[in-house]
């Protein structure tokens, strides 16, 4: 018999080659909206998952909850039961004047201001998603904000200001906390990755309040992160990622 994986739970009976991760396990919840035939598979810790099918494609979404470490045992779980396709849907800050909230930002690349995947690959190794889902990111949502986003440890260091100012000089359009994580790890170990990322907070905005409006389902944030789902289940379920 299959042992479960020790923190999602999953095995290969979850039978699919695709799956989206979401840092809130309530965002898996709303995904449930777009599915048919839902499964509830596993809650352990923050990880949470259900099945479904759209557009006849099963599906699995997971939660990974906050951070790059519990993202990457995530993305690490997933790969051992055999899911090639897996597409981040998050909420970001904008880091450029400009981007309302619930725009969908999609990271060309990622700057890997984390921890973890140092113990990876040298800083050096570029973050980068995966041609083919990008590709589709265009054709279903060409109007999103296209850049190079930020992934970063946390909020309540004595630099912080400083640190987004800097790298919204270098022209990042957004920040979050694992999108780095699921590009370099994904890449490692040859997964398709991709990130699609809700604004919630406005460049030089209040992160309280952005992320208290997320939790507390302000209409554009909702809007952005219904959006971000329905765009990440387009392009899984893209009849030209089952002819390769
Ligand atoms: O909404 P999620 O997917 O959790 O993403 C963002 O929100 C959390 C911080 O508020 C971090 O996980 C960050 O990456
Ligand atoms: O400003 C924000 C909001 C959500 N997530 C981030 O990483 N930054």
């Amino acid at each position: 018999m299959e042992e479960q994986q020790p923190h999602t739970q999953l095995t290969t009976e979850i039978n699919t080659d695709s799956a989206v991760i979401v840092g809130d396990p309530a965002r898996v919840d709303k995904a449930t909206e777009f599915l048919k035939n839902v499964q509830e598979w596993a809650f352990n810790r923050e990880y949470k998952s259900i099945i479904g099918t759209y557009r006849n494609k099963r599906i699995l979404v997971m939660s990974t909850g906050i951070g790059a470490p519990s993202a990457g045992i995530g993305v690490e779980e997933l790969h051992n039961v055999n899911v090639k396709n897996v597409i981040r849907v998050g909420s970001a800050g904008a880091m450029q004047k400009g981007i309302g909230l619930g725009k969908l930002i999609i990271g060309e690349g990622a700057v890997r201001d984390d921890g973890l995947t140092k113990k990876y690959v040298p800083e050096i190794y570029p973050a980068v998603p995966s041609f083919k889902l990008m590709a589709l990111a265009h054709k279903y949502a060409p109007k999103a904000v296209y850049g190079i986003i930020r992934s970063h440890d946390g909020f309540y260091m004595d630099d912080n200001a400083e640190q987004e100012a800097f790298w919204s000089e270098k022209g990042i359009v957004g920040a979050d906390m694992e999108s780095s994580t699921l590009l370099t790890i994904g890449r490692q170990r040859g997964m398709e990755t991709l990130s699609i990322l809700n604004n919630v907070v406005l460049y030089e905005g209040d992160l309280t309040t952005g992320v208290n409006d997320l939790v507390n389902g302000a209409d554009l944030m909702t809007r952005g992160e219904m959006a971000s789902l329905k765009l990440a289940f387009d392009i899984l379920s893209d009849q030209s990622l089952e002819e390769n």
